[in-house]
């Protein structure tokens, strides 16, 4: 019997309703996510990609609203859990890589403080000193240098690219079984990059499910096994990296294919 997917998004719905319209941010996208496989999400800028992402979340404010759909995670419809339920899930059975890692992050707590909270989500009986010394290792992971100054610094005293690699941080620690990562590596040099996107292959090959949403066909072609082409809300294409990329049978991904190649 062919493997199920560990997450699996049917028929998901997410509409803004603005005064004046309705923005049909997600509108009808079902997906399957695998273990030890790297799903990439591409599409243009307002594709509907990071609504997609926070949906699975329950992260959708006003005025916006999840109006239809099921996500399955691991057997279980999470769109049908309570707050406090989904709260227990999320850490441990799922997590995220935010593209806004400023935002993301509580301005009034320390960079140790943040990853204390992801590590006590997996183990709360965990010794500090061993909690430091996990962070210490994957602060260096992300190419962070100097990662005593970091633990004891706020968000505010990062760069944003310092941040973007604490939240990357904090995914790799959160050693889920999903991870999501909305544009892990964007405004990061290349060198951290790489190192980030290395990450990332070592965690799927130790199968965990990774979600890859990213403008970038490079690192898909690079790294992804699956991939999800979005545009205006709904998925046009979808197929291995390798079909897709041979032969692309949707005019919207021969022209984002074209833009690169
Ligand atoms: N809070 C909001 N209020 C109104 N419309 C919104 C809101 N958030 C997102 N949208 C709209 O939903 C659509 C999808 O946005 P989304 O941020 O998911 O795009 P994206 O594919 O992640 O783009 P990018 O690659 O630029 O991050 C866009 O039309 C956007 O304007």
């Amino acid at each position: 019997m062919a493997e199920q997917p560990i997450l699996s998004i049917k028929n998901l719905k997410t509409y803004f309703y603005l005064v004046e319209r309705v923005v049909k941010a997600v509108d009808g996208i079902s997906l399957d996510v695998y273990k030890a496989r790297i799903t990439a999400i591409v599409g243009g800028s307002g594709s509907g990609k990071s609504v997609m992402s926070l949906s699975i979340f329950n992260l959708i404010d006003d005025p916006g609203k999840i109006i239809d759909g099921e996500i399955w995670l691991n057997g279980v419809n999470i769109r049908n859990l309570k707050e406090k339920q989904l709260l227990k899930i999320r850490g441990k059975e799922i997590s995220m890589i935010f593209q806004e890692p400023t935002s993301s992050m509580n301005p009034v707590l320390k960079v140790k403080k943040h990853l204390f909270e992801v590590i006590h989500t997996q183990n709360k009986a965990i010794r500090n000193k061993e909690a430091l010394s996990m962070f210490r290792d994957v602060l260096s992971r992300v190419g962070l240098k100097n990662t005593e100054q970091i633990l004891e610094s706020y968000p505010f005293e990062l760069s944003g690219g310092m941040c973007q690699r604490v939240m990357v941080a904090m995914g790799l620690l959160a050693n889920s079984r999903v991870l999501i990562a909305d544009e892990p590596t964007s405004s990061l040099d290349l060198t951290t990059q790489a190192a980030i996107l290395e990450e990332l292959v070592r965690l799927k090959n130790e199968g965990m499910a990774i979600v890859l949403i990213t403008h970038d066909l490079g690192v898909v072609a690079q790294m992804a096994d699956d991939v999800y082409v979005i545009k205006d809300g709904k998925i046009v294409e979808s197929g291995t990296v390798y079909d897709v990329f041979e032969s692309p049978k949707h005019e919207y991904t021969k022209s984002l294919l074209n833009s690169i190649f």
